[in-house]
């Protein structure tokens, strides 16, 4: 059947996009991905800084999601925890497939794969960088994965899932019929996307080992990841 997009739709997805494209991480922030330092030591040091970055980014991001702030505050707070990782994936996912400046492809690649991860977190982990690099996502496609991935009512210590379910189901609405207009020669887009959901919920188990491990080797985390991540 013809599906069309309606006007409060348009609006959300507006609302949504412009949320995202707003709150980026600085320039000078991701140009640091670009120096030349590639020790252990110094590449562990830039991506805390860039996840702490990000994590601001991603706040500032939720409070824009319509009807985000009327949330119970215990609610917020739970949901931002429950996400962060699996937001950050699709962010740097984004940045990952991206071409860099001729001669940095991967540098976002290399600086993780040098940052003391062992390799049982590093296939899963590449492995979800390319399921999303294939997809081409657009930015508003990519905005609402975001918001749909913040909005997941069955994070833990949630209260009122209800409010939380209410807040998502019109976004993934708007994202079905977006995926049908975008590509319409991939009727299983949508069902792709969603796919891709529950294969960052796996990559939740495998960073928290990933920060056991970090932690075991004394490596220190900022105020901001040590209270979204409840280390130390
Ligand atoms: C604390 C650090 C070591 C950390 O722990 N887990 C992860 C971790 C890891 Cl590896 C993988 C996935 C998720 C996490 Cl959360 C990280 C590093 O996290 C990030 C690394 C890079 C970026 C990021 C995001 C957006 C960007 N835009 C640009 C740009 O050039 O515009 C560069 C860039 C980098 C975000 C988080």
């Amino acid at each position: 059947e013809k599906v069309e997009i309606t006007k409060e739709q348009q609006a959300l997805m507006k609302v949504i996009a412009d949320a995202y494209n707003r709150h980026q991480i600085p320039q000078d922030v991701a140009k640091k991905l670009l120096q030349d330092q590639y020790s252990a030591e110094e590449n562990f040091l830039l991506l805390t800084e860039m996840a702490t970055s990000q994590v601001q980014v991603l706040v500032e991001f939720t409070k824009n999601i319509p009807g985000f702030l009327s949330l119970n505050h215990e609610d917020q707070i739970a949901l931002l925890k429950g996400s962060a990782v699996e937001a950050m994936f699709l962010r740097s996912a984004q940045v990952f497939s991206k071409k860099m400046p001729n001669g940095h492809n991967e540098v976002l690649e290399d600086r993780i794969r040098r940052s003391g991860i062992s390799e049982e977190f590093m296939t899963p982990m590449f492995n979800f960088y390319k399921s999303i690099g294939v997809l081409h996502m657009v930015q508003e496609e990519q905005a609402l994965l975001t918001a749909i991935t913040i909005l997941t009512p069955d994070r833990p210590y949630v209260k009122d899932q209800q409010a939380v379910e209410r807040l998502q189901e019109p976004m993934l609405d708007l994202l079905r019929k977006l995926c049908v207009l975008q590509h319409p020669q991939k009727p299983q887009y949508f069902a792709c996307l969603l796919g891709r959901l529950t294969e960052l919920r796996t990559l939740n188990y495998y960073h928290a080992e990933m920060l056991t491990s970090w932690r075991m080797n004394d490596h220190k985390f900022t105020p901001l990841l040590c209270e979204i991540w409840d280390v130390e």
